[in-house]
């Protein structure tokens, strides 16, 4: 289904200093020393397109540094008016999008514990009515993309045309490499419901650490996401928040300048003739896959009426785990990762067994009424 979202393109209402696309700046605004010699430092890497900088920060434990406050508007206006970078801000009431809104504040971002929220999210979107400005949707905590999409929705109604969503990565109970789980998945299936929606990806978040955000952010741009928001601190060893995964502008100028730039689409003949060539041998083989696995359902129905006549169960565990040990060891041998083998076999599993509690259910009515006439 796709999504029916009015919105400008990106290249309308933003336009890169240079590729990727690039908002920086600190997790939070610390003092106006610390948000102003960040500014300059970014925007002297000439790569920075805007100038982010949390002053609202929504914390898990009461106590932490919320956030310098309204006072951290007064020194974004002074970032921007020496460094001519446009101003980024996360809003997380309709009170922080008014006062942002008197300070010039020129894109908004909606973080992912507001996203949660459709109460919040409504808030912000009445806050913003009438009003002709960015204003980005980053995921939700939890990997739930319909609260995405519905936030999305939400700010779009309210009339918000320069519409971007942020991927920065969903909690996971399972602790992994990633401060947040990339889940890349979610990511392209928002894509895929709305392909026009600019997605920017947010490396420092899901990664956590300086170390994977070069992973991350090539990953990014290789499933053509249109840009980057990456957090940079003048000196990330006294940081207030988010130490350990912020990048001073050096590094993060050296970092962006080794990702690799692709494109989506290629001007040569020669290499769409080539791709053609590829994906109709692609098209041929998922016929055939989908044709098998028709024949395979068909058999699996047939062996759902034959345990419905003789009282079996549809579950066969033995069955199914031969079926399983033995095609994985078949995909091995074929070059096919275990992981990738068992979730297909799984999936197919599940579909036998919805077809066959069908099957089980069907009522015997027909039958008894054949009964009745004779
Ligand atoms: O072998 C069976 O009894 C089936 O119904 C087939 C099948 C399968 O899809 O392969 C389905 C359910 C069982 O749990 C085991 C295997």
């Amino acid at each position: 289904m796709k999504l029916d979202l009015k919105i400008q393109p990106l290249s309308s209402w933003i336009t890169a200093k240079k590729q990727p696309l690039l908002i920086a700046g600190p997790c939070s605004a610390e003092t106006e020393e610390q948000l102003v010699a960040t500014a300059h430092l970014l925007a002297k890497t000439g790569r920075v397109t805007a100038l982010r900088a949390g002053i609202w920060k929504p914390r898990t434990r009461p106590g932490e540094f919320e956030g310098i406050g309204s006072i951290g508007l007064e020194w974004l206006k002074r970032a921007k008016a020496e460094t001519g970078l446009p101003t980024a801000v996360e809003v997380a009431t309709g009170k922080h999008v008014e006062e942002a809104l008197k300070a010039g504040v020129d894109i908004f971002w909606v973080g992912a514990r507001s996203t949660v929220n459709p109460f919040t999210v409504q808030e912000i979107a009445d806050a913003l009515k009438g009003v002709d400005i960015p204003v980005m949707v980053k995921n939700p905590v939890n990997p739930d993309l319909s609260l995405w999409i519905g936030a999305l929705e939400r700010i779009n109604n309210a009339g918000i045309t320069k519409l971007a969503a942020i991927h920065r990565g969903f909690s996971s109970f399972e602790k992994t490499a990633f401060r947040n789980e990339p889940m890349w998945d979610l990511a392209i299936n928002l894509k895929t419901h709305a392909p026009d929606l600019p997605i920017i990806n947010d490396p420092s978040h899901i990664s956590g650490n300086r170390e994977l955000i070069p992973y991350v952010s090539q990953k990014a741009l290789d499933l053509d996401m249109q840009g980057l928001m990456i957090e940079s601190h003048i000196d990330p060893s006294v940081a207030w928040t988010d130490a350990k995964q912020q990048l001073t502008p050096a590094a993060l100028d050296d970092l962006v300048g080794r990702l690799t730039l692709r494109q989506p689409e290629t001007a040569s003949s020669e290499v769409k003739d080539k791709l053609a060539e590829l994906r109709n041998q692609i098209d041929k083989l998922d016929d055939l896959v989908i044709q098998k696995l028709a024949e395979r359902m068909q058999i699996v129905e047939k062996i759902g009426q034959y345990k419905k006549d003789n009282g079996i169960t549809i579950l066969q565990v033995n069955r199914w785990d031969e079926i399983l040990q033995k095609r994985t060891q078949y995909g091995k041998a074929l070059k096919l990762e275990a992981d990738f083998t068992e979730k297909l076999l799984e999936l197919i599993h599940s579909e036998s067994i919805r077809k066959q509690t069908e099957i089980m259910n069907q009522s015997q009515a027909p039958v008894q009424e054949k009964l009745t006439h004779a």
